[in-house]
């Protein structure tokens, strides 16, 4: 493709060379750069991408868009950009010719529940015989392929070669989690979203956002962007702020809620644990609908799944099934184990709202002790203080008994985290023990446990890795789980 066509509405000063060449590839990492390609340099969070500018051009990279001046002595072309993340979006996409102008794209935002909710669509849409593509936590999936992300939402070059690699093979649909960071780091710009749905916002990434402000107006970016349906959550306190701000948009307004007055609403609603039935209540009418995971959240997982299939004109009939269709999710409150009244599940809950919700949903179940194993990732800011203190509030308020251990320490000190969380569980009155390496917190947890107890643990969900300084540890903490209950069986019946 010529470099003339990749930068059309780019807006650059040319510091040098010639327009008129041919560009086999894009790459923003010197290490994956090609012969005659166009290598753009970012100034990261942990190195700056212009210092291997050089690197890039012994490699073959013919055009270089940068966003600092440079002197670049090489004989290739350099274009000078604002926002060279910016830049990146823009010329992926045309690179990919604008894959979403071929897509029906549903971007979801919000702090939790929007990988449930995507699987919530995907299996209504496919239900109606629509083919559905998934980009999010647990990967991107394409016709049953599930290809592991290394974002939530991938970096812009990443993501419009996925969506070309969709309308390559014929998806109709695309259902993507959009997270705050890759709406402040432009990794959607220039993908035209149909439709944007919001779950609710409660503290989470506050490293990146200085506060919950920052944070609402990064994810309220999203729906500046959609063209045809904006669906929010109106039980939220930020829902409702999104809703003033967006309700006189050209962009139709759809509302979900269980509390305040909404367009999809669930009426005559029986919890269990195995699942929650209700009627949903939609403009064009009702139908009765099963949820195979238990829970309020569920509830509103689903119920933002009927708004986005209600506005796409999918039968109620279809929605009912596409909803029962799903059995369970990954990670998302999966009892990995049961028997009788004995239970151990497993969930990503890793922020205070999901974390209070997990506990408060199991709880009514639970005829013993609820036993959770636990761990914060956050820094050692204050930021993350906060985080472990209101996980650990959470924790003693809603758990009979914590192990306090690891999640994804990174780079930062483990113990640090585990002393921290300890004082935060003393503040609080919580009984707990802590036990660093999480391996041994779980089988401590199936140790203690006693026939009609609940075991939770939360954090890692689908995750099969633990993330130690920079390495990534196989870590599966369902088989982890599943052994320590098969050695404890031989000595207790459950
Ligand atoms: C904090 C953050 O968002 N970082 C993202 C950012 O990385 P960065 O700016 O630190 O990159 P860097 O390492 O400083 O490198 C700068 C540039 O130099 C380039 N480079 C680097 C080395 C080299 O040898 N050659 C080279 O060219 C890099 O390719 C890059 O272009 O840009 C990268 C490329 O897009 C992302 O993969 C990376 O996500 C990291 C892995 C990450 O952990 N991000 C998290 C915080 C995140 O984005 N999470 C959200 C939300 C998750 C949720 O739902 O909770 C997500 O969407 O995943
Ligand atoms: N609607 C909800 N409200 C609050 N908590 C929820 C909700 N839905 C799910 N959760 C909790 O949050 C956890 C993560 O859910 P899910 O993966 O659907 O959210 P997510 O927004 O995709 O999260 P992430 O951004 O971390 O990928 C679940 O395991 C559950 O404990």
């Amino acid at each position: 493709m010529l470099l003339n066509s990749i930068v059309q509405g780019l807006e650059f000063d040319t510091i040098k060379g010639d327009l008129n060449k041919e560009i086999s590839t894009l790459s923003y990492d010197s290490k994956e750069v090609m012969e005659n390609s166009i290598f753009v340099a970012i100034s990261g969070f942990a190195v700056d991408g212009h210092q291997f500018i050089d690197k890039a051009i012994e490699q073959g990279a013919s055009t270089i868009i940068l966003e600092k001046d440079m002197l670049i002595e090489q004989d290739v072309t350099v274009l000078k950009v604002i926002n060279s993340r910016d830049a990146l979006a823009r010329v992926s996409a045309n690179f990919y010719q604008n894959p979403t102008e071929k897509l029906n794209l549903v971007g979801i935002t919000g702090t939790n529940g929007k990988t449930s909710s995507s699987y919530f669509i995907q299996s209504i849409f496919e239900q109606a015989k629509q083919s559905t593509g998934l980009i999010g936590t647990i990967g991107t999936l394409i016709n049953n392929k599930l290809v592991k992300n290394k974002n939530t939402t991938p970096e812009s070059l990443n993501l419009q070669s996925t969506f070309s690699e969709m309308t390559n093979e014929k998806v109709d649909n695309c259902i993507m989690e959009v997270s705050s960071h890759s709406l402040n780091l432009k990794r959607v710009a220039y993908s035209n979203f149909n439709t944007g749905i919001f779950t609710n916002l409660t503290p989470d990434h506050l490293e990146l956002h200085n506060n919950m402000d920052d944070y609402f107006e990064a994810k309220a970016e999203l729906f500046d962007l959609t063209k045809d349906f904006n669906i929010i959550n109106v039980d939220d306190k930020y829902g409702r702020r999104l809703i003033n701000r967006v309700k006189d948009y050209e962009t139709t307004l759809v509302t979900f809620g269980l509390e305040h007055k909404a367009d999809i609403y669930p009426t005559d609603i029986h919890y269990s644990f195995d699942k929650t039935t209700y009627t949903v209540n939609t403009p064009s009418g009702s139908v009765k609908v099963a949820v195979n995971i238990p829970g309020k959240i569920y509830v509103y997982n689903s119920l933002a799944a009927i708004a986005c299939a209600y506005c796409n004109g999918i039968s109620l009939e279809d929605i009912r099934y596409g909803i029962q269709n799903v059995k369970g999710i990954k990670g998302r409150l999966e009892t990995i184990y049961k028997e009788e009244e004995y239970k151990v599940i497993v969930d990503f809950s890793h922020t205070e709202d999901a974390l209070e919700q997990a506990l408060k949903t199991i709880r009514p179940y639970v005829k013993g002790k609820l036993i959770l194993v636990f761990g914060v990732y956050a820094d050692e800011s204050d930021k993350g203080r906060e985080k472990r203190d209101g996980m650990s509030r959470a924790a003693s308020t809603f758990a009979d008994f914590s192990v306090v251990t690891s999640d994804n320490p990174k780079t930062f000190d483990p113990l640090m985290i585990v002393q921290d969380i300890s004082q935060a569980m003393d503040r609080y009155n919580g009984k707990y023990k802590t036990i660093l390496d999480r391996e041994k917190a779980i089988q401590h947890a199936i140790e203690i446990s006693e026939k009609d107890d609940t075991i939770l643990i939360a954090g890692k969900g689908h995750e099969t890795t633990q993330k130690v300084g920079n390495l990534e540890i196989p870590f599966d903490e369902t088989k982890i789980a599943l052994e320590a209950l098969q050695e404890k069986k031989q000595f207790v019946e459950l």
